[in-house]
């Protein structure tokens, strides 16, 4: 592709861009009541949780990556033309259950008032039921269909982890259909942003967009190397999907991938995607928590390579390390174990996502300070760690990986 917007061709070279999101006011639209639902453990201090996204920003800009910003980017291609916020707002509405009808149109019209940055704004924090007066008997009628729910739109408060709604690999991306209906909003604007924004728009391959049936989310999809995926079949990804994108990558001329390694995690909300229980530091270096595997060490693990007339070629394997030196042809690998292994560090700090680092150059990565233990295994293993603040940010079961998409790493 010419003048390309996107290049992400390992999980270890430098990070130039990245795509994030501030944690906002849909993080204080979650109650004891929808918590579960809107996949969060406990309810976040926003005033702290802003305080220590900020410090990870300014973490990443201090290390040399420009940082973006996904609210902006949507309200610069929703501001610009307002066909393109017509038509978003339409597409919004109709996915939130609200296609047609006087709960429609009332919500239409209140989001008419709004400024593009206040719509937003707005849209990432929810519309409460009591935002509207219902005096009209029809459009009380439709709304009561969920009386329960205090919310006619729902809040996103998962945005902050920009990791899932997309993948960055090569010079392209997969916009994801996410699974639970709590995130699949976020998609939305991923897609608005890489159509029609001038950064981006004609200048991305997208090798799966969120028009599908079938599950993917970002944090299951790591580029190991130029060539070479591994994908999560996890809580979030299904088998299908992996499927579809390899057969999608292996046919399409402007893509470098012929390898995919599916890997089979516990499918629980600890362990939601593959990078809460594995991520890559470095050429021959990983974070993994032992708990992926069975006693013996074993997990599932599947090979995909191009087959015979657009099929996928699948070749069982059960060792992770061994598959892994067989991919990337490594003769040695350092397999660093979350929270030392030990039975109650490796589960407390995989829980607080002491796998999920982010790596922001080769050996060097970005982690939470709670997880002091497998901070101190990654500096005794030659990685050097820059360690952000992370009380209020862990609660929602997301470290620096889930909460960073890049955009842009030199090559390796
Ligand atoms: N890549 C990741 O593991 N992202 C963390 C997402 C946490 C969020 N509360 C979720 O359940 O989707």
């Amino acid at each position: 592709m010419k003048d390309p917007a996107i290049k992400v061709n390992s999980e270890i070279g430098k990070l130039k861009t990245v795509l994030l999101k501030r944690p906002g006011e849909e993080v204080e639209n979650i109650t004891p009541d929808t918590m579960e639902r809107l996949l969060f453990d406990d309810i976040p201090f926003l005033e702290i949780a802003q305080k220590e996204h900020d410090f990870f920003a300014q973490t990443l800009r201090d290390n040399g990556a420009e940082t973006l910003y996904i609210d902006d980017l949507a309200v610069d291609v929703l501001d610009k033309d307002n066909a393109i916020r017509h038509k978003f707002v339409e597409t919004y509405l109709d996915e939130a259950g609200y296609g047609l009808g006087t709960t429609h149109d009332a919500l239409y019209e209140y989001l008419q008032d709004f400024s593009t940055r206040d719509m937003v704004t707005k849209l990432y924090a929810g519309i409460r039921r009591n935002e509207f007066d219902f005096s009209n008997d029809s459009l009380h009628d439709l709304a009561g269909r969920d009386a329960a729910n205090p919310f006619l739109l729902d809040p996103l408060p998962n945005a902050y982890f920009t990791r899932d709604p997309q993948a960055s690999m090569g010079h392209g991306l997969t916009i994801n259909h996410m699974t639970f209906k709590a995130r699949r909003p976020e998609s939305l604007f991923t897609e608005y942003v890489m159509q029609y924004h001038p950064r981006f728009a004609g200048k991305v391959n997208v090798w799966r967009d969120r028009n599908h049936d079938t599950r993917i989310e970002g944090g299951d999809e790591l580029i190991l190397n130029d060539h070479v995926l591994a994908i999560g079949v996890s809580e979030r990804t299904s088998s299908k999907s992996i499927e579809g994108l390899a057969k999608e990558l292996f046919k399409n001329s402007e893509s470098n991938f012929d390898t995919v390694v599916a890997v089979e995690i516990p499918h629980n909300h600890a362990m939601m995607h593959l990078d809460t229980v594995f991520t890559m530091v470095n050429y021959d270096q990983f974070t993994v928590f032992p708990g992926i595997m069975n006693d013996e060490g074993h997990m599932n693990i599947f090979i995909m390579t191009p087959g015979a007339n657009g099929t996928v070629k699948l070749a069982h394997r059960t060792d992770l390390a061994a598959t892994l030196k067989e991919v990337l042809h490594l003769s040695e690998l350092d397999m660093i174990m979350t929270g030392s292994g030990d039975e109650i560090v490796a589960p407390r700090e995989q829980w607080n996502d002491g796998s999920n680092t982010l790596t922001i150059a080769p050996g060097e990565v970005v982690t939470y300070n709670r997880n002091y233990v497998s901070n101190e295994l990654l500096r005794r293993h030659g990685i050097r760690v820059h360690e952000v603040i992370s009380s209020e940010l862990s609660r929602g079961r997301g470290g620096p990986r889930c909460m960073s998409q890049p955009l842009w790493r030199e090559d390796i």
